[in-house]
């Protein structure tokens, strides 16, 4: 499913001599993912990831390629980008821009326990510690301003009470003020999909194409939601507690960063509800797109504003 570009064994082989990584042993599609052509490729001297980038340009990758090569720089557990010869990370291949990375351990999990959860939060902290030295910069592309323009053309698909519920979110979020909070570089979409774990440790975070600049709890916000979530919404309290234990062991919380995380926990629930309505009601024309429930981050927001400000896990 998702190889998108064929690449044959004779052309692979050819391609690699610009790496100093030996001889093409095996070549394989890789069926999960939804955005890219991914392959895992074995050759005499170990393992990797080759990535053709089906959407994104060459131009448009430095900033996340140079992410990956600094976190992973730095100790964190996430996909390494490697280079040619030409000591470039970012190469082409069947007319796509590409990129190959290490081969991590591990796969994501589907029901995470606590234990795993308070690595993942250790980790996370641990990237948004590393993140402060990248000189790269790259504004939220899915921030509140995206996502008042997108709910504006939503508004007239939706009920009347998930309109109104949509409605009052966006602005109870545009009166906030987060602008004091910590912020850094974030991944911006850890969900369990796009961490392999082995076992009860990290194998590595992958995946970092919305990557930007924002606060560092709305990532930790993104990342309890998705991990944490309970199938009617409600958040598993254990889950959460570990996570956000795992996150402080490596990155204490301020004040504001307290104050703020209710509000947090619901800006991350709205920015996927929001996008998960755009693909569901607004699919790009002739483009392949995979919907996944909406519903599923409206419960969610939904459980975070009954909760109000109670105890939330930190
Ligand atoms: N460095 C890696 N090591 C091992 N496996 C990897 C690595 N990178 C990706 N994979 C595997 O490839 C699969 C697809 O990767 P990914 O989710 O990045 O696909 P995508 O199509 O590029 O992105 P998305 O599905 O989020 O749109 C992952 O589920 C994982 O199993
Ligand atoms: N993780 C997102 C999709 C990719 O941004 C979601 O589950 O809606």
């Amino acid at each position: 499913m998702s190889v998108f570009t064929t690449v044959t064994p004779a052309e692979l082989a050819a391609w690699l001599k610009r790496y100093s990584l030996g001889d093409l042993v095996e070549l394989k599609g890789i069926a999960a993912g939804i955005t890219n052509t991914n392959y895992a490729v074995s050759t005499t001297q170990g393992k990797y990831v080759l990535t053709l980038f089906e959407t994104l340009q060459a131009s448009e990758l430095p900033f996340y390629v140079n992410l990956m090569a600094h976190l992973a720089h730095h100790g964190i557990a996430c996909a390494a980008p490697i280079a040619n010869q030409r000591d470039e990370m970012i190469d082409s291949l069947c007319g796509r821009p590409t990129v190959l990375v290490g081969w991590l351990q591990g796969e994501p999990v589907d029901v995470p326990s606590p234990t795993q959860c308070h690595a993942l939060g250790a980790m996370l902290a641990q990237m948004h510690r590393a993140g402060e030295t990248y000189p790269g910069h790259m504004p939220n592309p899915r921030g509140p301003q995206w996502w008042t323009a997108a709910a504006s053309e939503l508004y007239p698909y939706l009920s009347s009470t998930d309109a109104s519920m949509l409605r009052n979110e966006i602005s109870q979020q545009g009166r906030a003020r987060f602008a004091h909070l910590p912020s850094g570089v974030i991944h911006a979409d850890l969900f369990r999909d796009n961490v392999l774990m082995h076992g009860d440790r990290i194998g590595g975070f992958i995946d970092f194409y919305y990557a930007c600049n924002d606060i560092l709890i709305y990532d930790l916000a993104i990342t309890v939601n998705d991990w944490c979530a309970l199938p009617d919404g409600q958040i598993d309290a254990q889950r959460a507690q570990a996570l956000c234990a795992g996150y402080q062991s490596a990155r204490a919380l301020n004040a504001a960063e307290r104050e703020a995380w209710p509000l947090m926990l619901r800006a991350a629930a709205l920015r996927f509800w929001v996008s998960r309505l755009w693909d569901w009601h607004k699919p790009p024309a002739g483009e392949l797109t995979y919907r996944k429930d909406p519903g599923v981050f409206q419960h969610i927001l939904h459980a975070h504003q009954q909760r109000g400000d109670a105890a939330h896990w930190l």
